[in-house]
C-alpha cells in the first residue's frame, strides 16, 4: 500500500472506501512505470486478502476506475484545466490523479456528483497532505457545475480537426494524425477515423486460445465456464479462441500449465498465416521443405506456442529467439506443455542471429516469423497507459530496429521460404513502408497475405475492398496483398500481418 502522509496530529475525517483507494494506489504505481493491467490485479488480490469484506463489486469498481481514467485521461486533463488557476503539470502528480479519479466518476460514471466530490476529499485527506483537500475539493464542484453539455459543445467547437478528436476520444494528437494516415496507408475509408478512436475505448473482451493438440476450444470453454463462472463464446475471428464475458484467465488450470494462453484472436491469426502460408520449392518439384522454422522476436511466446503446437502436428522445429534473457525466460514458460524439443528457446540479438559458426547459416529457415518491437498503437485497448508513453520520437529508432530485423530474417530464409512480418500497430512507417522498402531491396516476393488469412477466418475479417496493395519504387500496385486488422472492423488488436517469400539466393548478393 501507498505511502501515509499525515501532518502531525491530523487523521481523516472519514477514510476513503476501499475500491478508491486501490484504484489510486494502481495509478500512483503506473505513473512510475508500472503496467496497468499488471499492477491491478496484484493490488486487487492484496486488497481481498487485507481488507475484510472487499466485494467483487469492488473490484469491478475499481478496475473501471483504473482503466477509465488512464484512458480517458486526455479529455479528463483537457477539462480539469478549465477549473484550474495554473497548469494541471505543475501539480503534485498524486493530486493529479485525485482530480482524475473525481473527474472521471463526475464525467462518464454514473456516480452522483455529490458523492464523486466527497468520496474524492476522503481519499485525498487519507492519502494526501491536508494542503490540496481543500484545492481538490473546489476543482471537482467547480467541474459538477460546468455540465456535460456545455464541455461537449466546447470540445466540438475545437477548429483542429486532430485536435477536436484527441480531446473527444482521449488519445496523443500526433496518434490521431498517424492513425488517420494509418487507414489511407492500408486502403480503409478516412471516415472511419472517429469509430476507430472510439474502438479504442471500449473495454476488451478477454480472449483464450486452446493451443491445437494440448486442449480443444469446447475444453476450453467448458473450463472457462464452471471454474470462472462466467458466459463464454466462440471466437469470431479464429477458430481456436474462446471469448470471455469477464474473469481473469490466469485461474483457469489449462492456462496455468500453458496448454491454453489469453491472446487476442488478431495475434493468433498472425501466428495461423503465418504458418499456413504456401512455402516454395527451391529448385524444382513440389513444396520444398518446410521443417525448421524460427521466430526471431518470441517473448513471451504467445505466437510462439501456437506455431509449435502447429509445428508439432506437421513434423517441424520451432526455434524461439528473443533477445531479454528474462523473456526467453517466459518464452520457455508458455511452451512447456508442448512436446519436448518441439520449441528450442535462445536469447541473442535477432539482428545478428545464426550466421557462420552457429547452427543456423544463412538460408538454414524455411519459415520466419518477425513479430516485431513496434509503437503498440494497435493495443491500446488492452494497455490503457501505453498511448501517454509512447511518444512519437521512438518511431526511429523502432523503425531502424524492424529494418534490420527485417533485412536479418531474409538472409536467414531458403529460397522459396515464407517470411510473416507481423507489428500490433497499423503505423504506416511500421507496416506498409517496411514491405516497401524490402520488396524494392529485392529478394522477397509479397504473398496474398489476405486471401491466406481469409482462408483461415472463422469469420469475416472486415477487409475493406481493395486494401492492402502495396506500390513498387515508381509508384505501381505490386502483386500480392497485405492484411490490416481493424479493432472497429473485426474486434481484435490492429495487428497488421504480411507474408513474402524469398525469391533466388542470389538477388541479395549476399
Ligand atoms: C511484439 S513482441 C513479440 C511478441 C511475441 N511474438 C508473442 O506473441 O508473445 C517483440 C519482442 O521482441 C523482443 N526484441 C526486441 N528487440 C529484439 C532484438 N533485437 N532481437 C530479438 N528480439 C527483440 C522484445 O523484447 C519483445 O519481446
Amino acid at each position: 500500500m501507498g505511502v501515509h502522509r499525515y501532518r502531525e496530529g491530523y487523521r481523516p475525517a472519514k477514510g476513503a472506501d476501499p475500491a478508491r483507494r486501490v484504484a489510486y494506489e494502481v495509478l500512483r504505481e503506473v505513473d512510475a512505470g508500472a503496467y496497468a493491467n499488471l499492477a491491478l490485479p496484484r493490488a486487487l488480490r492484496r486488497a481481498r486478502t487485507d481488507v475484510p469484506r472487499f466485494t467483487s463489486r469492488d473490484a469491478a469498481f475499481a478496475s473501471e476506475l483504473v482503466y477509465g481514467t488512464l484512458r480517458t485521461r486526455g479529455r479528463l486533463d483537457w477539462v480539469l484545466a478549465r477549473h484550474l488557476t495554473r497548469p494541471l503539470d505543475t501539480l503534485d502528480p498524486e493530486v493529479v490523479d485525485l482530480l482524475r479519479l473525481g473527474a472521471h466518476q463526475i464525467l462518464d460514471m454514473r456516480v452522483p456528483d455529490h458523492a464523486a466530490v466527497a468520496a474524492t476529499v476522503d481519499l485525498t485527506r487519507e492519502v494526501s497532505t491536508a494542503g490540496p483537500v481543500g484545492m481538490v475539493n473546489a476543482v471537482l464542484r467547480s467541474l459538477t457545475r460546468e455540465g456535460a453539455e456545455g464541455i461537449r459543445a466546447d470540445i466540438e467547437a475545437i477548429a483542429d480537426p486532430d485536435r477536436r478528436l484527441a480531446v473527444l476520444h482521449s488519445h496523443p494528437e500526433w496518434m490521431v494524425s498517424a492513425f488517420r494516415d494509418a487507414l489511407s496507408a492500408h486502403g480503409a475509408p478516412a471516415s472511419e477515423l472517429e469509430d476507430l478512436l472510439a474502438a479504442d475505448n471500449e473495454a476488451p473482451v478477454v480472449a483464450l486460445v486452446a493451443r491445437p493438440g494440448l486442449i480443444t476450444p469446447a475444453e476450453l470453454a467448458d473450463e472457462a465456464e464452471e471454474i470462472l463462472d462466467t458466459r463464454v463464446a466462440p471466437g469470431d475471428v479464429c477458430d481456436l479462441a474462446v471469448l470471455l464475458e469477464s474473469g481473469d484467465p490466469a485461474a483457469l488450470p489449462s492456462v496455468r500449465s500453458s496448454r491454453a494462453g489469453a491472446q487476442d484472436e488478431g495475434s493468433q491469426l498472425a501466428a495461423l498465416t503465418a504458418a499456413a502460408a504456401p512455402v516454395a520449392p527451391e529448385r524444382s518439384g513440389g513444396d520444398g521443405p518446410d521443417g525448421l522454422w524460427l521466430d526471431l522476436c518470441a517473448g513471451p511466446g504467445g505466437k510462439a506456442a501456437l506455431l509449435g503446437a502447429l509445428a508439432a502436428r506437421r513434423g517441424a522445429h520451432v526455434v524461439a529467439n528473443e533477445v531479454h534473457p528474462h523473456r526467453a525466460r517466459l518464452v520457455e514458460r508458455t511452451v512447456r506443455a508442448l512436446p519436448e524439443g518441439t520449441v528450442e528457446v535462445v536469447s541473442s540479438d535477432g539482428r545478428s542471429f545464426g550466421g557462420p559458426r552457429t547452427p543456423w547459416p544463412d538460408g538454414s529457415f524455411d519459415r520466419i516469423l518477425v513479430d516485431a518491437p513496434c509503437t503498440g498503437m494497435g493495443s491500446l485497448r488492452r494497455r490503457p497507459e501505453s498511448r501517454w508513453r509512447r511518444k512519437e520520437s521512438d518511431l526511429a529508432d523502432l523503425t531502424a530496429l524492424q529494418s534490420a530485423l527485417l533485412d536479418r530474417a531474409v538472409r536467414l530464409l531458403r529460397p522459396g521460404g515464407v517470411l510473416a512480418y507481423v507489428t500490433c500497430s497499423p503505423h504506416r512507417a511500421e507496416t506498409r513502408d517496411q514491405v516497401e522498402r524490402l520488396l524494392a531491396g529485392g529478394g522477397v516476393e509479397l504473398l496474398d497475405t489476405v486471401a491466406v488469412a481469409d482462408g483461415l477466418a472463422a469469420g469475416p475479417l472486415g477487409v475493406p475492398d481493395g486494401a492492402g496493395l502495396v506500390a513498387d519504387r515508381r509508384g505501381r500496385a505490386v502483386p500480392g496483398r497485405t492484411l490490416q486488422l481493424w479493432g472497429h472492423r473485426s474486434g481484435t488488436d490492429l495487428m497488421f500481418i504480411a507474408v513474402m517469400r524469398r525469391t533466388a539466393a542470389d538477388t541479395l548478393g549476399a
